[in-house]
């Protein structure tokens, strides 16, 4: 079987690859994150993944051969894109607005067969119902930590689960891979998970 290149530094992103029982090969290097605000948030999740992806192509050239996967996820409220806060007050304002309404995750999703350059771009939406979170708590929640690295400044997987009232869609979407989608993108490479 092809090896699996994973585009990608995010933790949640390499563990849920590896729980498909397959070794999995990182190759991360900085890509820029800034989009064209023109740009609905369906080609902003797809092309910033697409980036990520060439990117790595471009460095494991010659190293590396397999399929290339690379990943970006966004918050979505009211049809403004959040993206990972870049201080405290930033977390706060985005918590603060989620909280008691309900939002959007997108994700990217890109593969590229590094023999054939085939390219293969989707993308996915999940519902996400957030209960009514009061100042402090939300400071408290910051002050632990977990929202700094996570678009719209919360983790569905972690203490920001408490939050969470209810989701509609892919679960594994919200933390940053559809592994659903991803087994659909890598049957048309011929790679089977099972
Ligand atoms: C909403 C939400 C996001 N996230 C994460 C998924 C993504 O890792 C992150 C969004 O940032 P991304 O830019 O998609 O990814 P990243 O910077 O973590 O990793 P890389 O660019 O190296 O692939 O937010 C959660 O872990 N839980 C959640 O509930």
């Amino acid at each position: 079987m092809k090896p699996l290149i994973l585009a990608s530094s995010s933790p949640r992103r390499i563990s849920l690859l590896e729980s498909l029982g397959f070794p999995v090969k990182i190759a991360k290097f900085e890509t820029d994150e800034t989009f064209a605000y023109s740009l609905s948030v369906e080609e902003v999740v797809m092309e910033l993944a697409q980036r990520k992806a060439l990117n790595a192509l471009h460095h494991v050239k010659g190293v590396e051969e397999g399929i290339i996967i690379g990943g970006d996820t966004v918050v979505v409220l009211d049809g403004e894109i959040m993206g990972k806060p870049r201080n405290e007050e930033e977390a706060f304002s985005m918590i603060n607005a989620l909280q008691g309404r309900t939002h959007d995750v997108y994700s990217g999703l890109v593969c590229i067969d590094y023999e054939s350059q085939k390219q293969l771009v989707r993308w996915k939406r999940t519902k996400v119902v957030m209960k009514h979170i009061d100042n402090d708590t939300i400071w408290r929640y910051i002050k632990s930590g977990e929202p700094m690295d996570k678009a719209g400044a919360y983790a569905i997987q972690g203490i920001g689960a408490t939050f969470i009232e209810g989701i509609e869609g892919d679960y594994f979407n919200v933390v940053g891979l559809s592994l659903s989608l991803l087994s659909d993108m890598l049957k048309a490479f011929g790679v089977e998970i099972l």
